[in-house]
Formats: C-alpha cells, sequence, structure tokens
C-alpha cells in the first residue's frame, strides 16, 4: 500500500469520528465561519513573487523538520516577509499539524491561510472555514473526477478558492473543470520521495490559461523560481526550505527580497 492509500484510511476514520463530536451545525454557528474569506489566486495573480509559504513540522519523507517555532511567529513571520498566502497542515499523524495550527495562524495574520490537508469529505471543508482558511487543496489522486465536482463546487459556495493538486498527465485531464481557481503540479514523486521540477515544466502546457498555475514541493533556491516562471507559474508552495531554519520568516524574508531583485 503506498502512502496516500495509508494516510487516506486513517483520514476515513478520523472524519466519520470527528463528524459525531463536533456537528456540522456547531461548525457553522461558529464566528469565524462567517468571516469573508480573502482569494489566494487573486493575490498570487497581482504578486512577482508568488510564494505560498507552509507550517511544516514534520512529513512522511522526513521526520524531523521543525519542532521548535510556533504557528503564531511562523506566521507573522511569514506575513512581513512579503509571502502572498500560508499553507498550513492540519493532518496530525504524519505531519504533527492540527486544526489549532490553523485557527492560531489565522488570529495572527491577515494574509490567504490553505488548509493543507487530505480531503476526502464535505465535512473537512466546513471545518477548514470554521477555523479560518480561505483556500482548501483537493488532491486528485485521492479523488474521483465526481468527488472533485463535488468538493470543489461546495467550496466556492462557501467562498473558498480550491487549489487542485495533480502529480502527472492522467490525473490533470481527470481534474479540469470550471469550479477551480488553482492547478497545483506537485514535484514530489510519492512513491519514491524524490522531487524533480521537471514535472512542473512538463505539465505546464496542458494547463489552460483560465487557472493559476502553482508548482509545489522541492523548491529551494530562487534559481528555482526563475526556471519555472517562463513555464507560466505564479505561485510556489514551499514548506521545508523555510521550516528547517531556526527562523523560517527570515529565511523567507531573505529569499523574495532575491527574488524582487
Ligand atoms: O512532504 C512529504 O513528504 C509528503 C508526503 C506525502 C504526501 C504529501 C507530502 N507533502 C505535502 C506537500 O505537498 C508539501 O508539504 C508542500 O508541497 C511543500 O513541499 P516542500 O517545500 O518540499 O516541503
Amino acid at each position: 500500500m503506498n502512502i496516500l492509500d495509508k494516510i487516506v484510511l486513517d483520514k476515513r476514520k478520523e472524519v466519520d469520528l470527528k463528524k459525531f463530536i463536533i456537528p456540522v451545525s456547531q461548525l457553522e454557528a461558529s464566528v469565524i465561519f462567517q468571516r469573508p474569506t480573502v482569494s489566494l489566486a487573486n493575490a498570487l495573480r497581482n504578486s512577482n513573487s508568488g510564494i505560498i509559504a507552509e507550517h511544516k513540522r514534520r512529513s512522511p519523507s522526513k521526520s524531523v523538520i521543525n519542532q521548535k517555532n510556533s504557528v503564531a511567529d511562523v506566521a507573522v513571520g511569514y506575513e512581513k516577509a512579503g509571502a502572498c498566502g500560508m499553507s498550513v497542515l492540519t493532518d496530525g499523524k504524519y505531519f504533527g499539524g492540527s486544526l489549532d495550527d490553523l485557527l492560531l495562524a489565522r488570529a495572527s495574520v491577515q494574509m490567504p491561510l490553505l488548509r493543507k490537508e487530505f480531503i476526502i469529505d464535505e465535512y473537512q471543508l466546513l471545518e477548514a472555514k470554521a477555523h479560518g482558511a480561505d483556500v482548501i487543496l483537493l488532491i486528485a489522486a485521492i479523488l474521483t473526477r465526481a468527488e472533485i465536482k463535488t468538493l470543489s463546487e461546495l467550496a466556492k459556495q462557501l467562498h473558498l478558492d480550491v487549489l487542485l493538486e495533480v502529480h502527472d498527465e492522467e490525473e490533470l485531464h481527470k481534474s479540469i473543470m470550471p469550479s477551480l481557481d488553482m492547478l497545483g503540479v506537485n514535484n514530489r514523486n510519492l512513491k519514491t520521495f524524490e522531487v524533480s521540477l521537471d514535472t512542473s515544466k512538463t505539465l505546464s502546457k496542458l494547463i489552460p490559461d483560465d487557472f493559476v498555475k502553482v508548482s509545489e514541493s522541492g523548491i529551494s533556491s530562487t534559481e528555482a523560481i526563475q526556471e519555472l516562471k517562463p513555464y507560466g507559474y505564479k505561485g510556489f508552495l514551499i514548506g521545508e526550505n523555510f521550516m528547517k531554519t531556526d527562523n523560517p520568516g527570515l529565511s523567507a524574508l531573505q529569499f523574495i527580497k532575491s527574488i524582487k531583485q
């Protein structure tokens, strides 16, 4: 069984249990649920850095990345650095994240927040909104076309942006539909965990111009950004490169400054 299959099996159990503990009515009644959302797609269209900076403690490919910095400090640092948005991993078992992380980030910054999660159920969209997310991630590798349609259309009704993530051509062809805002190409091969920017380069020409293109994973230098921009990428999702340092906000600041030079 591959890592995504394992994560999805655990996620199904987790979501089914959570529905009993916190009913939808309670999520919808929260004050934060009514908050107006901010579009990450628009922020990326109008930016010349395009950085989406991620809060990431650990991952299946790296057992320890950062256990030290608080999510609030990281969020404030990323916003001051000029990031277009922040990605907050909310999976506990594999990434050491939580919905509390999302809430703490929301309480600390105004920039668009992406709930980085393995979304398989409409309930998780309501949770995302009730914890301050502006954007949700849908991963083509774990969803059918019908599920992508249902989830993305609900997200749009909730005024959430949708970032759809693909790893290959087949996932891309299966997923394209008008209810998506951004198309993310993940450079990490989830079987080997190897990263290659060639994945973004190869798939870029197959992504229609109506979608904001985002390159995800394995970006560790400003040269990589300069290499990807001619392929039409407006967004760059970076986690480990910032989080592995003592001061992720400062690291993002230096990175963004050097892109703009
Ligand atoms: O990061 C992993 O090891 C991983 C494994 C299995 C599924 C997803 C995984 N990562 C999620 C992400 O998409 C990345 O955290 C994100 O793109 C940032 O990547 P990086 O800059 O390489 O930390």
